[in-house]
């Protein structure tokens, strides 16, 4: 018997849940992505690709599938697929990214999420939004603005969520890239987050304080079963003491650009 969150409720299916997870093979040219808040350093290409195969294994280890997207050789930043839509219920919402260079990655995202049966919706001018600033737990939505993400972009994805039953809560972000650079929930809702990324954690019903930034990136993979980045040990070890079945990945090459363990795949949860 599996369950489907689909609208935000969560309905009983006589199939077994469908766990698929988008995600991009990295660019030959990696190493050119869009920085903001960190300096650039060499990244190892072939290095970052044993990495992404890394992470997609642990995935496999833990029942999903992941679909490739078309490759988008041509764009640094194509690996950091989730900035490329938001999924709630049975829509996907295409992103405008903030940085325009980043708008050449949604085509093959767009085809790959729309031959999966999702309803599509899209973000349009004037409103930009990154998928890395939306943050979903329940029926909540948060959505990070000031960065990438304006305004217009939040009140765009409001509008298209409300009526699937969301709330659709803005938070200031301007310390980091994305709100989900600085924070992500556990599987009972509580926000992770770490002193200094954001301004007023108080936005969350409930939070979690971790010992190191890069512990504020969990995978919810299933159950009590997570993800997180293998330069969070710390957080890792606090987590496990909470009972939760932690695996780590290394992603080094990907957090030299920026990226982070929800960056690089869109998790869609249906029937
Ligand atoms: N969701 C995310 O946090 N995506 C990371 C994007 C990193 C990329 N170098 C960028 O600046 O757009």
């Amino acid at each position: 018997m599996g369950f489907a969150h689909l609208d935000g409720r969560t309905r009983q299916t006589k199939g077994v849940l469908q766990q698929r997870a988008l995600v991009r093979r990295p660019s030959a040219r990696l190493a050119e992505g869009l920085l903001t808040h960190l300096e650039r350093q060499p990244v190892d290409v072939p290095w970052a690709v044993e990495q992404w195969n890394d992470y997609r294994q642990v995935l496999h280890d833990h029942g999903w599938e992941t679909i490739e997207v078309p490759a988008a050789d041509e764009c640094p930043d194509g690996v950091f697929i989730e900035d490329t839509m938001v999924v709630y219920g049975d829509m996907a919402v295409i992103s405008r990214p903030g940085a325009v260079e980043r708008r050449l990655e949604l085509p093959g995202a767009e085809v790959a999420v729309r031959a999966l049966g999702y309803r599509l919706a899209r973000i349009t001018e004037p409103g930009t939004l990154d998928g890395g600033d939306v943050l979903k737990h329940g029926n909540t939505v948060w959505v990070g603005v000031g960065g990438r993400t304006n305004a217009a972009g939040v009140e765009q994805l409001a509008d298209l969520l409300r009526p699937l039953g969301a709330e659709v809560v803005p938070v200031p972000v301007e310390k980091v890239l994305h709100l989900k650079s600085a924070v992500t929930a556990l599987p009972d809702g509580a926000v992770l987050f770490h002193p200094g990324t954001i301004d007023d954690p108080s936005v969350f019903p409930s939070v979690l304080e971790v010992p190191e930034p890069e512990g504020a990136h969990v995978v919810l993979l299933n159950g009590n079963r997570l993800l997180i980045a293998a330069s969070a040990p710390r957080t890792a070890e606090l987590l496990s003491q909470r009972g939760y079945d932690v695996s780590s990945v290394d992603i080094s090459e990907f957090e030299k650009l920026e990226g982070c363990v929800t960056c690089l795949s869109v998790r869609l949860r249906g029937v």
